[in-house]
């Protein structure tokens, strides 16, 4: 039987329902009748053609329920009103389904439509998101509106999703298109209903001046701040957010850590590969209290948060909420945590709410001697610190920045050629005191410096073996070309498998990479290695992976 679109039953409780579901026939935009129906997850509709396409297709499909589809409300970011206006037929190609449709329209093209927002995923590339909109059009006024009422009603219980933002665009950031990306992506927030205040940078710091500054009865009136901007940028506000909130003591200088280390356990500091001092990770750290996950989890190791009485304390009112749009020049913060380069996509995950916690790790600066009128400082970073090579690309492409990402390659060159190395004393309490055992390989015959046996991988999981194993303090000392640390792996299209593969996010440990003095040509090994996906950058003598609970190079 053929439906009349000013039927009394437009709309009716969904068949064995229960759930408070509904049905309605509706023309769906470019693609036919459709039965929508809505249940307590999301939208699903049904073609309605089928049955009069001779059991043989459906919009060019042969089984009818394959052209059923759906949407979760969780993936709903908006739903819209979009007038009295045309419902277009099937897209062409769909030719028989055309057809129906057109016969059905013939009086009937224009009609009260309403549009749902979400996103599809690409099939290619399943973390990049498309925006995805699906309209529905209906003959009858009242049987939109009291939809789109539904579905809103649906979307504000959607836990999570902010609803005011504060938002910082670096201009120049990247190639120089911070205001574009931007651009682009407020429209997504304009119709999500998300309100923002835009705050363009006009200079280095001043996203941190804003952050210090900014009183915490307006910093708790935002569901969260965004960063439209690279890595560096990012940083930047959680180091104006944290260091002017988070009172935290200065942790021991590492002469203090070498002397308390000393006087525990051991009559002296090994060097790296023996253990100093063996202790259980669920005991308390007496060395840094401070611990840099607890940091960001903004408690103590003893669960309390510093300064949590004061109603007026920022920590008090939950746990701040950080966004990144990318727009920089590596964007690895990005990379790591949506597995897509991506303003659409990061604006999409913003609006919708979905979270994922990080680690960062606390840089302490101290007196390099007692006389110095330099006080000691603290840093945040959440993805990546580094020393030597990678410390001196950081540094010398600032001066660079016009050049915009090429800069690195730049400079990376310039660096490489002048092959500096330091000399430094690297203290850690590693995690896994077996590392150093898995890590003592036989050489290959053909590679003198390269190994042939690679250390186990073990994945994490809950009550994790390796969590609970005990951990020691080492030491090692030399000259080093380069010293990272990194909370995450920092996949980026340079490095796609990531500067540290096995860093995971939110893992609670510094993954360490030491790089020793070596020749142009291994360190050149190392670097390629390093570009290339399934490359094994750590898989030379020179190069040494740990995955620490704490590390103090000095
Ligand atoms: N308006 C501005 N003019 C100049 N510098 C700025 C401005 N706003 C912010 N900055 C500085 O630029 C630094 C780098 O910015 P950002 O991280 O966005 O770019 P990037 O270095 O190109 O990207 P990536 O960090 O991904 O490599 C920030 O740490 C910040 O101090």
């Amino acid at each position: 039987m053929e439906k009349s679109y000013d039927d009394d039953d437009s709309s009716f409780p969904h068949p064995g329902g229960g759930d408070g579901g509904l049905s309605s026939p509706f023309f769906l935009d470019h693609a036919g009748e459709v039965l929508l129906s809505r249940n307590q997850d999301g939208l699903s509709w049904k073609f309605l053609d089928s049955s009069d396409c001779e059991g043989t297709t459906c919009l060019g499909i042969i089984n009818s329920e394959d052209c059923k589809t759906e949407i979760k409300f969780s993936d709903i970011y908006a739903v819209e009103f979009a007038n009295y206006g045309l419902v277009h037929s099937p897209k062409s190609g769909l030719r028989h389904a055309k057809e129906c449709f057109r016969e059905r329209l013939l009086h009937t093209q224009e009609m009260y439509r309403f549009t749902v927002h979400g996103f599809q995923s690409s099939p290619k590339e399943p973390c990049l998101w498309k925006l995805a909109a699906f309209t529905f059009g209906h003959m009858d006024l009242q049987t939109c509106q009291s939809w789109m009422d539904q579905l809103n009603y649906s979307l504000i219980k959607e836990v999570d999703r902010p609803r005011n933002l504060l938002v910082f665009v670096h201009p120049r950031s990247g190639k120089g298109n911070g205001s574009k990306v931007w651009e682009t992506v407020s429209k997504i927030f304009i119709r999500a209903k998300v309100n923002t205040k835009v705050i363009v940078t006009e200079r280095a710091g001043h996203a941190f001046d804003v952050m210090t500054s900014i009183q915490n009865k307006e910093l708790h009136s935002y569901d969260g701040i965004i960063a439209v901007g690279g890595d560096g940028f990012f940083n930047e506000i959680i180091n104006g957010y944290l260091l002017s909130r988070l009172k935290v003591p200065l942790p021991p200088s590492p002469s203090d850590i070498f002397n308390s280390v000393q006087s525990r356990g051991s009559s002296s500091v090994q060097e790296q590969g023996d253990a100093v001092h063996g202790t259980d990770q669920k005991e308390h750290y007496p060395l840094l209290p401070d611990s840099v996950q607890e940091v960001m989890n903004f408690r103590t190791v003893n669960g309390s948060c510093e300064g949590i009485e004061d109603p007026n304390h920022p920590f008090s009112g939950g746990r701040p909420r950080f966004g990144l749009i990318p727009a920089g020049s590596t964007d690895a913060i990005v990379i790591c945590t949506t597995g897509a380069r991506d303003p659409v996509t990061s604006a999409l995950h913003i609006i919708l709410g979905r979270k994922i916690f990080l680690d960062a790790m606390q840089v302490v600066r101290w007196k390099t001697a007692s006389t110095s009128t330099i006080e000691p400082f603290i840093r945040y970073a959440a993805s990546f610190a580094g020393y030597g090579f990678y410390g001196d690309v950081i540094s010398e492409s600032e001066k660079y920045r016009w050049m915009g990402p090429k800069r690195y390659d730049y400079v990376g060159t310039k660096i490489f050629l002048k092959h500096r190395s330091y000399e430094a004393e690297v203290m850690f309490e590693e995690a896994d005191p077996d590392n150093g055992k898995a890590t003592t390989h036989t050489r290959s015959k053909t590679w003198p410096f390269r190994n042939t046996t690679r250390p186990e991988k073990i994945p994490c999981r809950a009550k994790c073996s390796i969590c609970n194993k005990k951990t020691r303090w080492c030491r090692t000392k030399g000259r080093f070309l380069s010293i990272g640390a990194a909370v995450m792996s920092n996949r980026n299209e340079r490095a796609p498998d990531g500067l540290v593969v096995d860093a995971h996010l939110s893992d609670g440990f510094l993954h360490l990479i030491l790089i020793k003095d070596c020749s142009r040509p291994k360190y050149l090994w190392h670097l390629t290695e390093l570009a290339k996906r399934g490359g094994e950058p750590l898989n030379f003598e020179f190069v040494e992976y740990h995955k620490v609970v704490k590390h103090s190079p000095f």
